[in-house]
């Protein structure tokens, strides 16, 4: 458990993502319940957060008006802008932090001037505090923010600092990446059923071999290359497979990062 921070915490829009770093500020101990609120414009979401105990809101401006020491943003960039101009007044001189992806440093100073902002780009795993976290600071932003939003992330996992350019690439990897693994459980689990194996038994032994494949890189801190030597029998069936797979899992996934970069700036409108 983390030792308990003496702040209050405001998350605008309490989805995917701002009900995950709640519930994970809240889990990892470095916030009480009573000092992390949530706004959402959805009732059901309200609901679900508000059975946890932390105090929810019905819209930003209510959020706002209660002052919290930091105001994390966490709504979809399309919606961002609207949010921003509900609350601008209020969040002058206050800490705010945002996750949309895409949206800059400069675009949310220039929507909430007097605000200190910081930009992170989490991803879903935060909940369960194993997420991954890229954090860069605005001008705006003094190194004390900067720390805060790393302090209050490393509780939800591990964190880099990093510049903005470089913060919409780790977005583009490990943003997306909860969903390119479990496309890939999918696809082995299809690919087993395919073959003749019961679903529910391709699914676990493959969500199996997951965990347990990313629990030895990690604990033994093997290069990926090198695990994959340990698999490879000269001659084997591994050797065969990766003849097929290697060329188009390389490409796809090199295509598949550009295509969230360029995603990225769309949404950013650059
Ligand atoms: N889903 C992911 O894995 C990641 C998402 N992000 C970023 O996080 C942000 C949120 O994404 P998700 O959590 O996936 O979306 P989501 O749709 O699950 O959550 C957004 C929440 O905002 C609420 N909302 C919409 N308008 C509102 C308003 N005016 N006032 C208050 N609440 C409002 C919605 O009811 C919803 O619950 C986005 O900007 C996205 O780019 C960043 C990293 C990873
Ligand atoms: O799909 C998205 O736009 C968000 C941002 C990073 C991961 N999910």
């Amino acid at each position: 458990m983390s030792s308990e921070l003496n702040i209050s915490v405001g998350i605008i829009g309490g989805g995917s993502m701002g009900g995950s770093i709640a519930r994970g500020l809240v889990d990892s101990g470095l916030l009480p319940a009573a000092r992390v609120l949530v706004a959402d414009s959805d009732a059901e979401k309200r609901a679900a957060i508000a059975k946890t105990g932390m105090r929810v809101l019905a819209d930003a401006p209510s959020l706002a008006a209660e002052e919290p020491d930091v105001v994390i943003l966490a709504v979809k960039p399309q919606v961002l802008g609207d949010v921003m101009g509900q609350v601008a007044a209020r969040l002058a001189g206050r800490c705010v932090i945002s996750i949309a992806a895409g949206v800059s440093v400069a675009t949310i100073e220039a929507a909430l001037p007097g605000a200190r902002v910081v930009r992170v780009m989490p991803n879903l795993p935060v909940q369960v505090r194993s997420g991954a976290t890229a954090v860069t600071g605005g001008a705006s932003a003094t190194a004390d923010d900067v720390s805060l939003a790393c302090e209050l992330f490393s509780a939800l996992g591990s964190v880099a600092v990093m510049r903005e350019d470089q913060l919409d690439v780790s977005g583009a990897v490990v943003g997306t990446a909860p969903a390119f693994f479990s496309l890939f459980v999918d696809a082995l689990t299809r690919a087993a059923v395919l073959r003749g194996l019961p679903a529910a038994s391709a699914r676990e032994l493959v969500e199996t071999t997951m965990r347990g494949c990313a629990e030895q890189l990690l604990n033994e801190g093997v290069h990926p290359r090198e695990y994959m030597e340990r698999v490879t029998s000269p001659g084997g069936t591994t050797a065969a497979a990766l003849r097929e797979l290697e060329p188009a899992l390389m490409d796809g996934t090199y295509a598949a990062v550009d295509a969230a970069l360029a995603r990225t700036r769309e949404l950013a409108g650059r």
